[in-house]
This record gives C-alpha cells, structure tokens and sequence, in this order.
C-alpha cells in the first residue's frame, strides 16, 4: 500500500506502508504506480517526495512472493515511469533502502538519507542480482569498481559512505521526510535529463578487460561454486559495454538463470531461517514470546583464555561493563592485553571509541559477586567447571544467571552442582568468539525459560545467530560433525586421502575440507575427547591396533598420529604439512600417504578407488542423518535451527541451504537409499542406519521441509 498525501501546497507525498520493511509487495507497487500517476497529474504538485512509514524507506521486493507467481505491476516499469517522471521526485531513505528498495531511490531524480540509514544492494546473498535496473543504474551513477564492490558483496553502506560514493545528494540527523519535502520544493520546476541515471553514459575505466578479469576471478574465488556473484558481475560488465536498454535485457536474462535456481531457494531459506531461530520453543512448551528475559547490567567471565578473552570482548561491545577474571596473574596479564587489543581493533573497524574501561580486570572469584551474569569458560574439564560452578553459587547474589562455555560437557550435571538449576545454561561460543557468528544456547531439563529467553537476547545483542538446542552430548553441532569426523576417517583406511576427500567437500563449497579444519584446530582436541571416552587404546605389542570399539567400527589414525606429536598447524605436522609450527598454508605429506600405505597393510586393507561423490555421500548424509536424531530427540526445535547452526558456526556453504534443506533438495528418498546402501557396505558403522524419522518422512511421501513438523511429534518448528 502506499499513501499519498499533499504536503507544503505543492508537494506530493507518497508514504509506503507495508510493515516491517514496507516490502514492495504487489499491493505496494500498485500503490506507487496509482500515487506517483496522481501526483503527475495534479497540477498543482510541483515535486514529489517518496517515503516509508515507520522510519524504514523500503527493505526491496517481497522476498515472501518469490516462491509464487508473481502478480501486480512489475517494478522495472514502476521505476521508469518515476525516472522519466516531469517533475523532480525525492527518495526520503531512513532506515534502510535496501535491493528493490534502493532500485526505487536510483530511480528518483534526488536521493536524501538520514545519517543512521544504511543502503545497499543485497540480492547476492539470496542468490539474485538486482533486477530492477539497478545493475545498470549504479555503475553509472557511482563507477564500475564501486559498483561492483557493492553489487558482488551485497554490503550495506553508510549514509556518510553513501554521500561520499555518490549514492545520495544529502545527508541529515533530523526529520528526513521534512528535509527531503524542503529539497523537492527548492528543486521544484528545475531540468530533470542530468538527473536521469539510466541517461548516464558509464563513466569508463582506463583497461575494462582487465579490471572484470580480476574481479571475476576473485569472486570466482570466495564464490566457492555460488553462481550469484558471477551473474553479478557479468550484470555490471553489460552496464559498462553496453547501452542502457541492452544492458537492461541482459540483466533481465543474468535473473533468469538465478530466479528459479536451487541456490537462490537455498539462500533464501537461510535469510527466513535465521529470522525464524529467533523465535525458540523448548519441549515444555516456553516460548520466545511468553518469556521475558532478565535485564542484564554487569557480567563477568571466568577464565581468560582464548575462548573467555573473546567472549569478554564480545560481551563489552554489548555495552555491558564486564568482570574479567582469570586467577593465573601471568595469564591474567596475557589477556589483559589480548583483550584491550581486539576491543581496540573492533572499535576501529565500527568508527566508534574503545570501551576498554567497560573491562574490569580480578584475579579473585569474589569480584563477581554483585553481577546478573556469569559465562565460565575455564579448561573443558568436568571437575574444574565442577569447582566453579561451586564457587559462583556461594559468591554471586541471588538470581545470577550462570552460563557454561562447554562445547561438550552435561550442562545439567553442572546445574546439579548449585542450588538453583533453572538458572544455569550452556553459552556455546565458537572461536574466535568476538567473530564467530554462531551461538548455541543449551538448555537444560531444568533451566527456566527466562534463563534461555536471557542468553538468547544477549546473544542477539552480540549480534550472534543465536539457537535454542537441547542438552545432550556435542549439543547439536559438534554431535553431528562426529559422524561426519568419523566417515572421513574410515574413507582414508579405504583408500582415499586427506587431498580427496578434502577437494570433494571443498568443491562442494566448504571453505575447508574436514582434514585441513582437524588441522586447524587440532588434532589433539579430538585425541582428549576420545580419551575422556576411553576409546584409545595403546597400540598393542603387534603394532596392530584394533579396529572394533565399545561394538562398533573405529579407526585409530587419528590417535596414530597424535601419538607421532602431529597435532596439526600448531606442530607444523598433522594430516598436511606446513613450513614450520603456526603456519596455515597446508601442502602434501608424502610421509603421511607412506604411513597410510603401511596403516593399510598391517591391517590387510586393500585401498580401493573413491570418488567425490562417494566421499560427499557418506560424510554429509552420516551428518544429516544424526539430524533427524535430533529433530527426533527434540534436541533442536526444527530443520532449521540445525540449518542455522550449521550455515552460521561450520562452514556449510550457505548456497546449500545447511544439511537439512540439503537432505530435502536431494531427495529424502534419495538420502535413505545412499544410507541404506552403506549401511549394508559396513554393518559394524552404527551412525549409518539410517533414523527413524528419515524413514518415517520417506514412508509419508517426502514432504517438503516446512512441513516435516507433522512427522516429529515433539517437534515445535515454524516454517
Ligand atoms: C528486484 C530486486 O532487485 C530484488 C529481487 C530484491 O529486492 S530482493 C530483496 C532484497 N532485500 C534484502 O535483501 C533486504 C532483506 N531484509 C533485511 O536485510 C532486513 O530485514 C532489514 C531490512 C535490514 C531489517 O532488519 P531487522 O533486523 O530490522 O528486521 P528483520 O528481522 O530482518 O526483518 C523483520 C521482518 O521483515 C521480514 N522481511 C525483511 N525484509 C523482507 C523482504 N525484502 N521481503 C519480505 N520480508 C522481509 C523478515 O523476514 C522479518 O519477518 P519476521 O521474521 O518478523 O516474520
């Protein structure tokens, strides 16, 4: 809808009105259509001003109307007529002029934007390109490289960066709609042809060629198969060749190929996904919308690792003044400074001052005693969390939240340890925890909803995709990757190797196969784990150790390795081998492939040909089928919070869609048979058998992902 309105005599005002975002649904752009023909028509509209209610100009198309057939007027010629319009029209951006609705803007003849607005074209990030002339618009108005940097990022700028881009014509801290209703009438009556973008010539760039060589290759590069940004930049390359109505057929083609394609669905599912995890449900029923979270004014950490010095800076950025406590001076001292650091660091980047004052330094467990929240991130270890925990519940006043950072531990057997259960929930951060985006909030069967509907928010507040999961062992992401973990391993004793299967996986899209991650974070990590699972074993007197553990199919070469020291990066020697201890770049280790050779030998395997798909099979539909476990444990509330938590903290191409829309893309029939198959392949490998839930979902016809609720009881999901 879109409401008109004259305004100062001779203005007409056109507000759109389509809450949250005033998307321009079909209605709203009939009602641009129906106001912008009145206003020209009126003779006493001198110029025209467009708007949005609510303080947000217009978040872009619908996105809700992408998976129909799309009806009303189409926004190309919604826009021209604006463009070719005879009296000067004023875009009023506050909030956010994002995609279509920035396509809108550049169709006005004058841009005027509040100081906090932010502006952008985001279509690549939901598998699209911007459709409605703004591939063509921008590069003209602000220059192929910036375009292009906007376009194939999808970034929101600054209205400072805006005007200084060229985007807007003005910039204000006050009321906008007044200030573009004061520019329209001192604009009023003046020529419109310069002000026509798309009568721009493109402003040309000294060796074109070369400049889309590089930026096609680049976004070739961090794409890791998307097909969007590739679009994207042939969108921009046709603005910069070609004249305006050839190169707005070739965007027209260019969003052919994405509209209907899997990955613009998978992007898409993601966008609405991560909206919809916001939303949590727990097995007994409390809801995101009848729990009403804590204020929070004060909190601390306890333990100022790697782990507890990021969430301490994640923390502070909040706002929240923090007590940092670690009771080992010397590292108290290291993290001090790390600390400070990365605050500063982050200030820099966000243009705003370092909080470093927010940060309360103690070596001593009683400075926490007067705060609302505490986040223990101590040494994973069941007794000294154990300690802790003790310790806050005689020190911390009563009602202090008490959050673990555990990425493994029972957070209920931790709850057991104080007086008061429900207030205590795990705080799952991902490192580096000022960085990473996800956040798995644990509940236990004995935490309140006001202590989960608490961390979620301030999870939101630290601008963390923040999900709700049930407690149980690895929680929800690491109890899959196990699965995942453990194919991989068992594809290296067949015959593949760690170049194989990362390639397939890397080519599939993550940003690192499973083999070059292990080395990243360490070997060692994993070899405590199963240790504390009294799954190793010293290797036996014949060197042969075996491979039959606690009933089911294990593979040592994990544990091998680490008895050889190689830990990974941290060592210089892992799965890969790296120039010296620290250093990233992997490359090849001919001693690894001979160690496996003879790994084989001793235990009378015959390696065997593995191809990509293989590997892609057993790694990612092991994974996915621990998530029907899950959504059948009622660990996670729906598809997906596990594809959130998989997209958002693991590094699973989000043009996927995450492992459950991917399991849904492929064939829920598809995925049983594959599992089915492996099954048969190695009986001893119980994580193959596939879940009762996928059979379940198989045996009613494979319903689409939204609708996969009616088939798990306990289930609480909302799309
Ligand atoms: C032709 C043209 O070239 C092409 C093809 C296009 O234009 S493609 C479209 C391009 N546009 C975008 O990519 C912008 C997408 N939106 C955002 O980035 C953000 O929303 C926001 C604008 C910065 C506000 O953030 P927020 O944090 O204040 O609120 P929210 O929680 O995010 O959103 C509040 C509610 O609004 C819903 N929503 C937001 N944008 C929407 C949109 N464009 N269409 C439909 N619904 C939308 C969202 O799902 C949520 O719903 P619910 O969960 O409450 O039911």
């Amino acid at each position: 809808m879109a409401e008109y309105n004259l305004v100062s005599e001779c203005v007409g005002l056109i507000t759109l009105r389509n809450p949250p975002v005033n998307a321009l649904s079909a209605a709203v752009r009939q009602g641009i259509v129906d106001t912008v023909q009145r206003a020209l028509s009126d003779p006493n509209v001198k110029s025209v001003v467009i708007c949005g209610q609510n303080g947000i100009f217009c978040g872009g198309a619908d996105i809700k109307e992408f998976g129909s057939n799309m009806t009303g007027p189409p926004l190309i010629p919604m826009i021209h007529a604006i463009e070719s319009a005879n009296k000067p029209v004023v875009a009023a951006i506050e909030g956010s002029a994002l995609g279509g609705g920035l396509e809108l803007a550049l169709g006005c003849h004058y841009r005027i934007a509040h100081s906090k607005a932010r502006l952008g074209l985001p279509e690549v990030t939901l598998g699209l390109l911007p459709a409605a002339g703004g591939s063509q618009r921008l590069p003209r108005l602000i220059g192929v490289p910036a375009a292009l940097n906007l376009i194939t990022t999808g970034r929101h700028v600054t209205a400072a960066e805006a005007l200084q881009l060229g985007i807007v014509d003005q910039v204000t801290d006050h009321n906008t709609v007044d200030a573009a209703v004061k520019f329209a009438l001192s604009v009023a009556g003046r020529s419109l042809g310069p002000r026509r973008i798309s009568a721009h010539p493109c402003p040309q760039q000294p060796d074109l060629d070369a400049l889309f060589e590089e930026v096609m290759q680049k976004v070739r590069q961090s794409a890791r198969g998307a097909i969007a940004p590739i679009a994207c930049v042939q969108a921009v390359r046709a603005a910069a060749t070609l004249p305006y109505a050839q190169g707005m057929e070739r965007e027209r083609e260019l969003m052919a190929t994405l509209f209907t394609s899997g990955q613009a669905r998978a992007l898409q599912y993601c966008f609405f996904a991560e909206r919809a995890v916001g939303r949590w449900r727990m097995p007994s029923g409390a809801r995101w919308d009848t729990s009403k979270p804590r204020p929070l004014h004060k909190a601390a950490v306890i333990g100022l690792g790697i782990m507890g010095r990021g969430i301490t800076v994640a923390l502070a950025q909040t706002g929240l003044s923090v007590i940092a406590v670690e009771t080992q001076e010397k590292q108290l001292m290291e993290a001090k400074q790390a600390i400070s650091g990365m605050l500063e660091r982050g200030a820099k980047r966000r243009g705003v001052a370092p909080a470093l004052d927010r940060v309360i330094y103690s070596q001593n467990i009683q400075a926490v005693a007067d705060v609302d929240l505490v986040i223990e991130a101590v040494f994973e270890d069941i007794a000294l969390k154990t300690k802790v925990f003790q310790q806050l519940s005689a020190v911390c006043k009563p009602g202090t939240l008490l959050c673990t950072n555990t990425s493994a531990l029972d957070v209920d057997q931790l709850a057991s340890e104080t007086p008061n259960p429900e207030l205590v929930v795990g705080m799952h951060f991902f490192a580096p925890a000022h960085v990473m985006k996800l956040l798995e909030v644990v509940y236990g069967p004995r935490s309140s909803p006001q202590a989960v509907a608490t961390a979620m928010q301030l999870g939101k507040k630290m601008g963390k995709a923040s999900v709700a999961v049930g407690n149980c062992r690895g929680f929800v992401g690491n109890r899959m990757l196990k699965p995942y973990i453990e194919e991989a391993f068992f594809l290296l004793e067949e015959g593949a190797t760690p170049e194989l299967v990362d390639q397939a996986l890397e080519e599939f899209g993550f940003a690192m196969g499973v083999f070059r991650m292990s080395d990243l974070s360490g070997l060692d990590v994993g070899w405590r784990i199963r240790k504390g699972d009294g799954l190793v074993e010293p290797s036996t007197a014949s060197g042969r150790s075996t491979r039959i553990r606690q009933g089911r199919r294990y593979s040592p070469l994990g544990d091998l390795l680490c008895e050889e020291g190689r830990f990974g990066q941290k060592t210089g020697r892992g799965w890969y081998q790296y120039d010296k201890p620290g250093s990233r770049v992997a490359r090849s280790d001919p001693w690894l492939h001979s160690f496996l050779g003879a790994y084989r030998a001793q235990h009378g395997l015959v390696a065997r040909r593995i191809d990509h798909q293989e590997v892609l099979e057993r790694c990612l539909y092991a994974l996915i089928n621990e998530g029907f476990h899950i959504l059948d444990d009622g660990i996670a509330a729906g598809p997906e919070d596990i594809d959130v938590i998989y997209v958002s903290g693991y590094g699973w191409p989000r043009h996927r869609g995450g492992p459950m829309f991917y399991a849904n893309m492929v064939g829920l029939a598809k995925v049983l048979e594959r599992l089915e198959h492996y099954q048969q392949l190695h009986p001893e490998v119980p994580h193959l058998q596939p879940s009762s839930l996928l059979r379940r979902l198989v045996a009613s016809g494979s319903p689409p992902i939204h609708k996969w609720g009616e088939a798990i009881k306990k289930l609480h999901s909302q799309l």
